[in-house]
């Protein structure tokens, strides 16, 4: 039955839900589940109301980043909206995020360039390495500055198949970024697979090379063929993740399917002193009346923070830990930065003690 909304002449409004909210909804905001609106009478009333809602809705949604996710049947659902992360919060290397975010830029204003070439208008990224160095957190933050959604597939999701998958391609927006999260659990190398399971071969599923199960129902052909397919749309962005990037077949990343790789590597130092610049001085969740007294240090003195960010990063070792180790460092001691300091060569032991070999 879905929803009941009812509007009466003297401005009395019921919304009534008769079964539970659908937990998603489909790319065009379409409701999956029909709202039923009853006016007594009040019909101009109703249509303001309507219009007021529909307003509301894409304004907030021009301040998120929304993320839809592939079903099995091959339709994309709306499953969350997030308040766009500032690309301020990712930090990496060099000038990693400023190249990366020229680029993709250059190229969503670009198409009349790739038309006049006959090139297909589509960009695609790989950013791979050592897991919790931002690779994920950098394509969000990347979609809220480009103000792009975001339609995730995941390839081990067993339900897909290579018609669900070109099914998802014709079905994607002209705009956006479509990412395919860790690709190398399902698709390895045909010179790293076993003679019996011949991971990538065309036309047939992927298997684990350990235990033989399907991973996934999608092939290889069929995957190279929904990134690059006539089915495939024009101005979408692809960025694909793994750990793995050896383990790769090359033609998964062969130009005009990745254009640009980026290396997502364990934190330098300048890292490390960034993200603790960047993490105190924003007032801290006030724990202690002393806890405020130091937030104030900083925001009148900037540079003990700094002295103390050097300290800290000083204690890590060159790319000797991951961004989200530091970063869960860092959460233990919001309170206190001085502890964070002192502490750090503790958890730096514990842990390289517990990193186990990629
Ligand atoms: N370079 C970075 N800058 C800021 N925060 C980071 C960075 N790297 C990791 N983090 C933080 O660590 C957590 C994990 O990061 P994320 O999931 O983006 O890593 P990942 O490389 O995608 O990991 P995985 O390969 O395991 O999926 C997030 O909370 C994120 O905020």
């Amino acid at each position: 039955m879905g929803e009941r909304i009812v509007v009466s002449t003297i401005g009395h409004l019921w919304h009534a839900r008769n079964s539970p909210p659908p937990a998603v909804t489909h790319h065009t905001n379409k409701p999956t589940h029909p709202t039923h609106v009853q006016s007594n009478g009040a019909r101009k009333a109703l249509e303001d109301l309507v219009e007021e809602s529909r307003r509301k809705y894409a304004e907030r949604d021009l301040q998120r980043t929304v993320i839809y996710s592939a079903d099995q049947y091959g339709n994309w659902r709306r499953t969350r909206s997030r308040p766009i992360r500032p690309l301020s919060t990712i930090v990496l290397d060099g000038s990693t995020k400023q190249t990366v975010l020229c680029d993709a830029l250059e190229f969503l204003k670009n198409e009349k360039w790739y038309a006049d070439r006959g090139i297909p208008y589509r960009r695609g990224y790989m950013f791979y390495g050592y897991p919790g160095t931002g690779k994920t957190s950098f394509v969000t933050a990347l979609a809220g500055e480009l103000k792009l959604n975001i339609y995730v597939i995941s390839l081990a999701n067993k339900g897909l198949t290579d018609e669900t998958l070109t099914e998802l391609m014709v079905d994607t927006p002209p705009r956006c970024i479509l990412l395919l999260e860790d690709i190398d659990a399902a698709f390895v190398s045909r010179s790293l697979t076993s003679t019996v399971s011949a991971t990538t071969r065309p036309g047939t599923p992927a298997e684990n090379q350990n235990s033989g199960s399907i991973v996934t129902n999608v092939t290889f052909s069929g995957l190279l063929n929904a990134i690059d397919g006539v089915a495939a749309q024009e101005g979408r962005i692809l960025v694909m993740t793994t750990n793995h990037i050896e383990k790769l077949d090359p033609a998964l990343i062969r130009p005009g399917r990745v254009d640009v790789k980026v290396l997502f590597d364990k934190a330098t130092r300048a890292q490390v002193k960034d993200l603790f610049v960047q993490f105190f001085i924003k007032p801290p969740v006030p724990a202690t009346d002393e806890t405020i007294v130091q937030s104030s240090i900083f925001e009148d003195n900037p540079s003990a923070l700094e002295d103390l960010a050097m300290q800290f990063s000083q204690r890590v070792p060159e790319k000797g830990v991951s961004m989200a180790a530091v970063q869960g460092h860092l959460m233990r001691y919001k309170s206190s930065p001085e502890d964070a300091v002192k502490e750090a060569e503790a958890f730096v032991q514990s842990v390289l003690g517990s990193q186990l070999p990629q």
